[in-house]
């Protein structure tokens, strides 16, 4: 069974997908394989040089700075990068969940909605939280200005609208609480996953 966990910008993701790690559910981050494969993959470094430039790259690899400077104001072009990276990660994922063998697995993607790719998913988990919440938390965690959170989240679905797409809301403001949440829904899809 394969489960997706999404939700905007600074909401947990990360937080929920390493509780069910915890569980021994194994999860696929879609962020981390991107880059991954972003530093990795030739076609796609080639892909990525011609429609941003060469200063795409530096020594050390991805320069994330400068794509989501650009990516982030301009519609168009985070399509276009969307176009590259969004394939590969999807037939890399694939791959993966044909080694996994535990009762489910999660894909941890930040977009899954804003894709339309909620077919590909047996169940599908939001996390949430307070909007100003979330920007206060990115703003802490990669020490960057309001205007840089602000751009991304102007890139993602409101809560509202995946709130009636999710089978499961996790609405995450006390730690406790949502491990508390994360461990029901563990014995929830374990049940499910008997069944099907
Ligand atoms: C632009 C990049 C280089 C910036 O890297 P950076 O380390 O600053 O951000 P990171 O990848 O950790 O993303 C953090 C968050 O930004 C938001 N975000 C990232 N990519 C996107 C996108 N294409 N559209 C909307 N929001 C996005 C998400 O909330 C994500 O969780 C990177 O985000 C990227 O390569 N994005 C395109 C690939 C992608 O879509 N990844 C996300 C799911 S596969
Ligand atoms: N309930 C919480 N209370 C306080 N801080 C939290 C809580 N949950 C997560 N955080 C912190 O908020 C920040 C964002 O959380 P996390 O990285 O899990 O979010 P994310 O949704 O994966 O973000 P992104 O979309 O940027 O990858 C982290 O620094 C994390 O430690």
């Amino acid at each position: 069974m394969i489960v997706g966990l999404t939700g905007g910008i600074g909401s947990g993701k990360s937080t929920v997908a390493q509780m069910f790690r915890d569980l021994g559910i194994p999860v696929y981050d879609s962020d981390r394989e991107a880059k991954l494969l972003m530093n990795a993959a030739p076609e796609i470094r080639q892909a990525i040089m011609l429609n941003f430039g060469e200063a795409a790259y530096t020594a050390s690899g991805l320069n994330r700075a400068y794509i989501s400077n650009l990516v982030f104001k301009d519609k168009k072009l985070l399509q276009k990068l969307n176009q590259i990276v969004h394939p590969a990660v999807a037939k890399h994922f694939s791959k993966w969940v044909q080694k996994q063998s535990t009762a489910y697995i999660i894909q941890e993607s930040a977009l899954i909605f804003e894709n339309q790719s909620e077919e590909k998913y047996d169940q599908i988990i939001l996390v949430t939280a307070p909007l100003e919440e979330r920007i206060k938390r990115v703003m802490k965690r990669d020490k960057v200005d309001r205007g840089k959170v602000e751009a991304r989240i102007n890139n993602q679905l409101p809560d509202t609208e995946k709130e009636k797409k999710a089978n499961f809301t996790i609405i995450n403001t006390n730690l406790g609480k949502t491990a508390e949440t994360v461990a029901k829904i563990h014995e929830i899809l374990l049940n499910k996953s008997v069944k099907q």
